[in-house]
């Protein structure tokens, strides 16, 4: 769900291409939920409705795992969760840091989410003194102070930025130079990361802004058409609905 900036190219080694990387997590989880409601198998077309995207695209997402179906028969739900969750690197643990635990970096240590995804919640950094030792989510808060010793004695490669804006670029400087190869950032400003670095950034603004962008052109249609005028039909067809990306995917933030 993230705008990300990547220093790898388009194409990754495996020869997966990003666009198809981005669409695994929207399939893992529409698979996960049929996981739990022990569905076995499911088709490309009812899968494909359930991650939003198109199942053309879906089949050919799924060659490239080397994962082609069963004519008649459909997917093998369980096989399918597990070759994705391998792909993405999920069935290995992921130490993640979160640094500035304020309103979200606390939200954040609160949601159940990341666990049962894999993504283990190593430390919370704050540069608060006064924050130091307190639980939240029931892990101590831990000062600034630590954050090279937390990176290196946990192996973390993965850190959360949700500081304000002004203190993001040296946070994420000292992540990266204590070990950190992957950053997800929140603060609305643009980080500066060496090659191999990977950066996402996530700003629920810059969707609302697109969605206030989306309004106000449905709002302009609507005022024509009661003005009596043709309504621009051509025009919108060849536009993404709201809910689509360019893909034809549902991403709550459009992929890099
Ligand atoms: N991406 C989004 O959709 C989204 C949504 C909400 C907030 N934000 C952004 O997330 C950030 C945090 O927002 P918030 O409401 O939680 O703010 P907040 O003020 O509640 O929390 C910020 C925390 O960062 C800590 N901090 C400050 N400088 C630090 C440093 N150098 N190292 C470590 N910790 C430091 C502060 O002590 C504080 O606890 C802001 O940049 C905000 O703009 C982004």
């Amino acid at each position: 769900m993230a705008t990300g900036r990547t220093h790898r190219p388009a194409t990754r080694s495996r020869g997966i291409p990003e666009a198809t990387v981005a669409r695994l997590p929207l399939y893992l989880r529409a698979l996960t939920a049929l996981s739990e409601r022990s569905v076995p198998t499911v088709s490309s077309e009812e899968l494909a409705a359930a991650a939003g995207v198109n199942s053309a695209k879906l089949r050919k997402d799924f060659s490239y795992l080397g994962s082609y179906g069963t004519r008649g028969v459909g997917y093998d739900v369980e096989y399918l969760v597990y070759q994705i969750s391998r792909e993405l690197g999920l069935t290995q643990d992921w130490p993640v840091v979160i640094v500035g635990i304020g309103n979200l970096g606390a939200a954040l240590a609160n949601y159940g989410g990341f666990a049962s995804r894999g993504f283990r919640v190593a430390a919370l950094i704050d540069a608060d003194p006064s924050m130091a030792g307190k639980p939240v989510a029931g892990i101590p808060v831990q000062h600034t102070d630590e954050l090279e010793k937390i990176i290196q004695d946990d192996g973390v490669s993965i850190g959360v930025i949700a500081t304000p804006a002004g203190a993001a670029q040296q946070v994420c400087d000292r992540l990266v130079a204590a070990g950190v190869t992957s950053i997800l950032n929140f603060a609305p400003t643009v980080l500066n990361v060496p090659e191999g670095v990977d950066v996402r950034k996530v700003d629920l603004s810059i969707e609302l802004q697109i969605l206030a962008f989306h309004e106000q052109r449905k709002a302009g249609e609507e005022a024509v058409a009661d003005a009596g005028a043709v309504p621009p039909v051509v025009a919108r067809k060849q536009q993404p609905s709201i809910d689509q990306g360019p893909d034809g995917d549902v991403p709550a933030v459009m992929p890099a």
